[in-house]
């Protein structure tokens, strides 16, 4: 786009009006899956989405929210909240972090960079620590890329490296982590026999130990940094399959939650505290939960927990996770540049926004949303309102969550007549669908549905438009079903329950006293994904959509 003939004025839509409430309404974790006692939608009661669902045909449809539709590698690429908000938000597909870092890794650039180039420096006198997820869940990282990054490191010369490892369980089945390791372990054995000092030196759960968000509890990333920088845990072991094998023996204990350990040689020493001349690589591509960590690794000032000690280290992560902040300011790959989100352009036009959520998905609706910024685009013309989320207990203990919190926040700023579009996140599907927990996540459907009704009476009386839509699947599919569709069963004959999220379609509902007669979902967009709905919702708004956008899901027939 040449720059001089570039306008942030959006064309009139030649047959929709402006001025119009739009409430926005993302259920996150809340895909279309058939109808069975996993389903948990479908078992829950959730008389509002029924009635968007078999009210109105030409108002409701499937869209695609997995795979490329939301510039994920595959298709066998489940969705997540990341690439969901980034689509809905920029109204455009991006090669996403996971498809970045594996072209950066196919070409072997990632090697060539400034980012690999400065860790590079430690590499003949210091330790190269990688930390991040271990798993294949494709969501925050992938085993194969940590793999392809050990052996990339090794052949340029690092010579001791040590890996901080947190098991998932959350993007992959519970107990996978064993396996996980294990494969980790040959590779490091395999280095091992080359002359390289390689071990796995701190472990623990990704929900218990670093991988929090949005800052809604530092003492999840104090847990890590005692491990993984001190050296210091409450559980000490010799390898690390021991290490999660006998931790996951503690009753209730699954692999999100494993408590914080550190691997000791003979002497009781641990192997792989950080150091002063110390490298070290968050190796996740996904920012959220990893934006907390590097600011206590980078940031000569912080005050968000004591750090004890804090070493003069060569820090990069696998991407930026933060633009705006340039955190970490060292880094491997260069994040898709998410430029001219919808919300951008609607700010520039008039377009006065509110967006609420609590802590545990505000950065969705308003970080990913935006294309990965923080902040407000104009703030005398925007207000995001976050609402504090329960920490320190899993969600099924609270399926209920902030859903109405959050909706009565959405109704009053609707009734207050100072918004032109209101956008929420509702997180039960997704937060208590992870936890695995079929009856609580029966709960929690329950309970978004409840808030989207409270919305959506708000849209009522203030003669507004409504879009209902969500993120990704997750709570419509609760266990893990073998290639016809049924569930799989493990070595003791039990359902493996499914807490990561789904490759499933996710619903799309527009409505309300202020949707223009003859205004229908079209039929020429079978294929229509996530990415569709911000034209959509920018024709709501009485506005055509950027040329470059994806097409717009509706039609006005007279
Ligand atoms: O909890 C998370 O970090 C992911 C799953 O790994 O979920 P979501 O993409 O819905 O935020
Ligand atoms: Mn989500
Ligand atoms: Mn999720």
């Amino acid at each position: 786009m040449g720059s001089s003939d570039f306008s942030w004025k959006l064309p009139d839509h030649p047959k929709l009006p402006k001025g119009k409430t739009i409430a926005v309404i993302v259920l996150d974790g809340w895909g279309e899956a058939s109808p069975d006692q996993y389903n948990c939608i479908h078992v829950a009661d959730t008389p509002t989405m029924d009635s968007l669902k078999n009210g109105a045909p030409e108002k409701w449809r499937l869209v695609r929210a997995h795979g490329t539709a939301v510039g994920l590698p595959t298709e066998d690429d489940m969705g997540n909240s990341e690439v969901g908000h980034n689509a809905l938000g920029a109204g455009r597909i991006f090669a996403q972090g996971a498809k970045l870092v594996d072209s950066a890794l196919a070409s072997g650039k990632i090697f060539e960079g400034e980012g690999f180039n400065y860790i590079k420096e430690s590499f003949e006198q210091g330790t190269l620590h990688l930390i991040g997820l271990l798993s294949d869940g494709g969501v925050h990282s992938r085993l194969d890329q940590v793999q392809l990054l050990l052996k990339g490191a090794s052949e340029r010369g690092a010579k001791r490296i040590r890996l901080h490892i947190l098991t998932d369980g959350r993007d992959v089945l519970d107990g996978s982590s064993i396996g996980f390791v294990e494969t980790l372990e040959n590779d490091l054995s395999e280095l091992r026999n080359k002359g390289i000092d390689a071990q796995i030196a701190s472990g623990g759960g990704r929900m218990y130990v670093t991988m929090d968000r949005y800052e809604n509890d530092w003492g999840v990333v104090k847990r890590g940094w005692d491990a993984q920088v001190l050296g210091e845990a409450p559980y000490k072991f010799r390898n690390a399959v021991e290490a999660v094998k006998e931790l996951r023996k503690e009753p209730k204990a699954n692999d999100q939650y494993l408590p914080p350990f550190v691997i000791v040689d003979e002497s009781g020493k641990s192997v792989g505290p950080i150091v002063d001349g110390d490298a070290v690589v968050t190796f996740n591509f996904r920012a959220d939960r990893m934006t907390m960590l590097a600011k206590a690794l980078e940031y000569e000032d912080f005050d968000n927990f004591d750090r004890v000690r804090v070493p003069k280290i060569k820090y990069a992560g696998m991407l930026q996770y933060d633009g705006e902040l340039k955190l970490p300011t060292r880094y491997l790959v260069s994040p898709p540049e998410i430029e001219r989100t919808s919300g951008e352009y609607l700010v520039h036009n008039g377009v006065r926004t509110f967006a609420c959520s609590e802590t545990v998905k505000f950065g969705h609706v308003t970080f990913f949303w935006n294309g990965n910024r923080s902040g407000c685009f104009n703030p005398s013309m925007e207000e995001y309102v976050e609402v504090p989320s329960d920490s320190g207990i899993t969600f099924n203990v609270q399926p209920k969550m902030k859903a109405l919190e959050i909706a009565e926040k959405a109704r009053d700023a609707i009734l207050s007549g100072k918004f032109d579009q209101v956008r929420v996140n509702l997180p039960n599907g997704d937060m208590v669908g992870h936890t695995g927990d079929i009856e609580a996540t029966v709960v929690a459907c329950k309970a978004a549905d409840e808030a989207v009704k409270t919305i959506l009476d708000a849209i009522e009386k203030v003669g507004g438009i409504y879009v209902v839509t969500a993120d990704h699947g997750n709570a419509e599919d609760m266990v893990k079903r073998n290639k016809s569709g049924a569930p799989q069963l493990d070595k003791s004959g039990n359902i493996q329950i499914l807490t990561s999220h789904t490759l499933q379609p996710v619903p799309i509902a527009i409505g309300g006293p202020g949707l223009a007669p003859g205004v229908r979902f079209r039929t020429d967009v079978p294929s229509g994904g996530l990415a569709n709905v911000a034209a959509t919702v920018m024709n709501l708004h009485g506005f055509e959509a950027p040329s470059d956008y994806e097409t717009t899901l509706i039609e006005v027939v007279n």
